[in-house]
């Protein structure tokens, strides 16, 4: 019997199976990331053991699954296997049968090993040899029975929550950063459509300088025309004091604060340094324990900064738990410019889990390199259950050069919904929505998953 045992050993002397699959980190020797683009990686933070971060992630089973997957696809799947076995063995590693076949290959005896469970194929090599390919035997139906889907994802993906909260910020992040003056009403329709598909939260304005976002000097106007929406909650961006009193007289129910982790962020997007801002928080947490309101936490910048290129797990973390300690009810983790990877967003929401509850803390992700849906399952394997997102994918901030918009609440609900993850957003009406706004906008969405059901997709695809 070989045991997993003698796999790790097998690793152990020749490292490279193990990670035969993973492309060797390059290293880069200084980082400018004012061009956007270059993604952060995670080799780029030296005190951290990344690999070792990402195989903490992996539950003990998946990980050693994967290990004996890779050592023996190395083992099998890329040796040139000509010749019928003269020796057949199968073993049981793990939950894995094995087949072990001994070759003669030229009167040089050789083995190579296969889990029992693959479809076998062959491709010709040029030299005339056959390459052996194994494919995991599995059913790829669309329609399973949800509780399976259920099982399935939790077997995969342990760590996967089962209910997904979406904070919906399209009229607000989605919408700042349009150039032309959006009329007050069609922000209002945005919101009650929004509201309407079941989201619980849909962040509506911001009571920011007018001269610093122009897009949205509405904000009291916004604020008026949605007192009727009843069963979602929708909070407001406040800056400083002025801006939270402003949003309390116009009826808000509940703030959030931003932050940035990123020293020349903060100053680009709130004129001020990290540790000023932190200080006009705590006013504004003090004024709305006061008044019962509740108070959600933005860190911006938790991957990297168009300025400073990238940002360190701890400076993030350092700036969430300032921002939890002081009584942010929940903190959102904000990759800005949208460069974070599985790679480095794992590091980064390590860290931050150290010092901050993960039940409170969501994660927002920017689309710029399309990286947001990898990111979000990384986000859902490491137990995080609140996802920011916007519709169509709108969204930039006017403060952070070649940034795109947020990852597009559409494609977060077709994947949650792929996963059994239940979100209580009707997707029917979320897409009713996006053709609302993306109408008057007079573009396309920037959501696949938008473009994908509206064209009617769905039927030919059978999902
Ligand atoms: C913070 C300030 C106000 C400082 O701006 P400042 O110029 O330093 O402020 P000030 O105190 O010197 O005041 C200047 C003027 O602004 C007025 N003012 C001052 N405060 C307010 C207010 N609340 N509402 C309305 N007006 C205000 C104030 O009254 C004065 O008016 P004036 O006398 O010149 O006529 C400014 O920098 C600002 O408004 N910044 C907001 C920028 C913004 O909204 N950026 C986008 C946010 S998106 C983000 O941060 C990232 C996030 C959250 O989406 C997550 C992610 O994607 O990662």
């Amino acid at each position: 019997m070989l045991t997993f045992k003698t796999l790790s050993r097998l690793v152990q002397q020749r490292p490279s199976l193990l990670w035969a699959r993973i492309p060797a980190p390059q290293l880069i020797p200084s980082f400018r990331m004012s061009s956007l683009e270059e993604p952060v990686r995670f080799d780029s933070f030296s005190k951290l053991n990344g690999t070792g971060r990402l195989s903490r992630l992996s539950s003990d089973d998946s990980r050693k699954r994967f290990d004996e997957r890779n050592s023996a696809q190395d083992l099998a799947g890329e040796r040139e296997c000509s010749c019928s076995p003269m020796d057949v063995e199968e073993y049981v590693v793990g939950s894995v049968s094995w087949r072990k076949e001994v070759h003669d290959r030229n009167g040089i005896g050789s083995s190579c090993m296969r889990p029992l469970s693959c479809c076998r194929s062959y491709r010709l090599l040029p030299s005339g040899k056959r390459e052996i390919w194994t494919l995991p035997e599995r059913h790829y139906s669309s329609l399973r029975e949800e509780t399976e889907i259920r099982q399935l994802t939790q077997k995969l993906l342990r760590g996967t929550p089962m209910f997904v909260k979406l904070v919906e910020v399209g009229p607000r992040d989605g919408l700042q950063n349009e150039k032309n003056t959006v009329p007050t009403n069609v922000k209002i329709e945005l919101i009650k459509r929004l509201a309407a598909s079941g989201l619980q939260v849909v962040e509506a304005t911001s009571f920011v300088s007018p001269k610093w976002v122009p897009q949205l000097a509405d904000a009291k106007d916004v604020m008026d025309g949605i007192k009727s929406v009843a069963g979602t909650r929708l909070p407001v961006l406040t800056p400083n004091l002025k801006g939270f009193h402003a949003a309390i007289d116009a009826g808000a129910k509940e703030v959030a604060v931003f932050a940035s982790a990123s020293e020349s962020f903060s100053k680009s997007n709130i004129n001020c340094t990290i540790e000023e801002s932190l200080c006009r928080y705590k006013d504004i947490l003090n004024a709305a324990k006061r008044l019962c309101v509740p108070v959600r936490g933005y860190v911006s910048c938790v991957v990297g900064c168009p300025v400073e290129g990238p940002i360190s797990p701890s400076s993030v973390a350092y700036v969430a738990k300032e921002l939890y300690d002081m009584g942010c009810y929940e903190i959102s983790l904000g990759d800005t410019i949208g460069v974070g990877t599985p790679g480095t967003v794992v590091p980064m929401l390590d860290a931050v889990m150290s010092v901050v509850p993960v039940e409170k803390l969501a994660v927002h992700f920017h689309d710029t390199y399309g990286q947001s849906l990898a990111n979000i399952l990384v986000s859902l394997q490491m137990g995080i259950s609140i996802i920011d997102s916007s519709i169509s994918g709108l969204g930039g901030c006017p403060y952070a050069k070649g940034a795109t918009g947020n990852v597009a609440t559409e494609d977060v609900v077709y994947l949650l919904n792929g996963l059994g993850v239940k979100t209580n957003v009707d997707l029917g009406k979320l897409l009713s929505a996006a053709d609302f706004i993306c109408k008057h906008l007079g573009r396309q969405s920037g959501s696949k998953a938008g473009i994908a059901l509206s064209r009617g997709t769905r039927d030919h695809s059978k999902m």
